[in-house]
């Protein structure tokens, strides 16, 4: 699989620019109210905020599944990753079959699709599993030959809609510190939704918190520490402390 392998620019480049953004579905339910929102090329971006305030909503106007109905969002991003908290495999298919999907719909060719596949498999560290069927594996395995279909679009924006709610601890700690390891990697740039401050804070560079429906964004927090991430950087004081701002940043939210 190919990497990004153009210099970073110079001047500041916004993938992704939500300027008071309001949806109300087609039953009145008003989803989102004046979203405010910018992704910029190498940033990653997590979206805290309480169940039903809109968050996969807002991904889902990025990604272009649905229509805002005031206001501006723009995404000049023109290859868009999106993973879901269900890994969506099709099942009579093979590990390989599945990461091929894509570039299948893509009308890529044998070869390509093969490359490609091998490259993203490598990527999430499935080498070895491409003839098992989604059935023979484990719930972040699964995961992990998702996130592989998506890398095969070689992504600028990757959007991730709880992609490791349903995992255990373990397991979600390992892909979050395989997530941090692909966005320094790949340079895409990311939009993460998660029920998880701490897991927010770990992966980000920047974490925003949603306000109750119809969902705005209420707070935002730089995240300071440095890339490459130390796992122990969550035993910190430090990162105690801003785990702590964001979590009162959303209980006031949801008042
Ligand atoms: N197609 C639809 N028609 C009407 N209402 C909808 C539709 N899709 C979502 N909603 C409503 O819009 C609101 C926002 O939904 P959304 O799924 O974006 O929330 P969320 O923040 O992702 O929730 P959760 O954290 O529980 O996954 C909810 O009240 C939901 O019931």
């Amino acid at each position: 699989m190919s990497t990004l392998t153009t210099a970073e620019p110079a001047v500041r480049s916004t993938l992704l620019d939500f300027r008071d953004v309001d949806l109300v579905f087609p039953d009145g339910t008003a989803a989102l109210g004046g979203v405010d929102l910018t992704v910029d090329r190498g940033e990653f971006v997590s979206i805290v905020g309480p169940s039903g305030c809109g968050k996969s909503t807002l991904l889902r106007i990025a990604s272009g599944l649905e229509s805002a109905s005031g206001g501006a969002a723009d995404v000049s991003a023109s290859r868009i990753g999106y993973v879901f908290q269900d890994a969506t495999l099709l099942p009579w298919r093979s590990v390989q079959g599945n990461v091929e999907l894509l570039a299948e719909l893509h009308r890529a060719g044998k070869a390509d699709r093969a490359a490609k596949a091998a490259a993203a498999i490598g990527l999430v560290g499935l080498t070895g599993f491409e003839k098992h069927l989604p059935k023979q594996l484990s719930g972040g395995m699964k995961m992990r030959v998702s996130l592989a279909r998506s890398l095969t679009l070689d992504p600028e924006l990757f959007l991730f809609d709880e992609p490791f709610g349903a995992l255990d601890e373990i397991t979600r700690e390992r892909l979050n510190d395989e997530l941090l390891r692909l966005f320094a990697e790949q340079r895409f740039a990311g939009l993460f939704v998660t029920h998880s401050v701490s897991e927010a804070v770990y992966l980000s560079t920047k974490v925003v918190v949603m306000s109750g429906r119809p969902g705005s964004i209420v707070a935002r927090f730089d995240v300071p520490f440095p890339l490459p991430r130390d796992p122990d950087i969550r035993f910190t004081p430090e990162f105690a402390a801003l785990v702590g701002d964001v979590s009162h940043a959303l209980r006031e939210g949801h008042r």
